[in-house]
């Protein structure tokens, strides 16, 4: 997916200015970035849901799902209807229940079928939205702090979920997070956020397969100090500054 020239203001305040980033196709790319820089606002135009003002964005499809930081169930429906919901108009009553109970138990959800979100724990009603998400067989996957307001237990046990899914669908995953763990636990292409407009403050490749991880704790440990720095930096500099200091080092490169 090619974000290419991207412009984009709320009134006079400018998120992105002539903004331009490639996304792997059936990859997952984290976007770091600290509060109300522009992370949401991406992924929006990414679903639609926004238009830029000037600019525009590639994607290979438009068969997209988005997962929010909030499950967003229906609250009147059954945790089946709720992921039936988003087959309605795909297929029949029957084959829409056998294929909503196939993602449901994939999830770990089998026996919670009938039940409703006030039934159930905030991680499984998360993991309802992620078995929604997944049963329209997205190829472009949008996600917005999804791990949000759960305990570090739940947090892997979804981030586990969400690979093991992701290797079986390959859709290109746009994830975004404030939270450096998050983004080592499942993205290949790391990317930091900073100032207004947006600048690309650092594009982090992490070539180590995900399974492999937690037995490299110190290959992993020179990512997290990096992208540790890099969020701190992303806090500290305004982004004139940052500007001058990107301008003196393609200098001194070019020395
Ligand atoms: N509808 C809107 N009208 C005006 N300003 C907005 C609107 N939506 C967002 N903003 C502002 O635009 C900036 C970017 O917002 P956005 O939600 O994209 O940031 P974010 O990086 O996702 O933040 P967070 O991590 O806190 O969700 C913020 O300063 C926000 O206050």
């Amino acid at each position: 997916m090619e974000i290419r020239n991207l412009t984009f203001a709320y009134g006079d305040k400018d998120i992105f200015k002539d903004f331009s980033i490639y996304i792997p196709e059936g990859e997952i790319t984290c976007i770091l970035g600290s509060s109300g820089v522009g992370k949401t606002t991406l992924l929006q135009m990414i679903a639609g849901i926004k238009k830029p003002q000037f600019g525009e964005i590639i994607k290979n499809s438009n068969q997209v799902s988005y997962i929010f930081q909030e499950p967003r169930l229906l609250p009147w429906k059954t945790v089946i209807e709720n992921v039936e919901f988003v087959l309605l108009d795909k297929m029949d009553k029957g084959k829409r229940r056998v294929i909503a109970k196939e993602m449901l138990e994939r999830v770990g959800l089998g026996d919670s079928l009938h039940r409703f979100p006030h039934e159930l724990s905030g991680g499984m009603r998360q993991r309802v939205s992620i078995a929604r998400a997944f049963v329209i067989k997205p190829e472009i996957l949008l996600l917005d702090e999804p791990l949000q307001g759960l305990d570090v237990i739940k947090r892997q046990e979804i981030q586990d979920l969400l690979v093991s899914l992701w290797e079986t669908y390959k859709p290109t995953v746009v994830y975004i997070t404030h939270d450096v763990e998050d983004a080592l636990a499942v993205a290949y292409q790391i990317i930091v956020f900073a100032g207004q407009p947006v600048n690309v403050l650092c594009h982090t490749f992490i070539d180590q397969p995900i399974k492999e991880r937690s037995s490299s704790p110190t290959y992993m440990d020179a990512f997290r100090t990096h992208l540790m720095l890099q969020m701190k930096k992303s806090t500290e500099i305004p982004f004139d500054k940052m500007m001058q200091m990107k301008m003196m080092q393609q200098k001194m490169k070019m020395a």
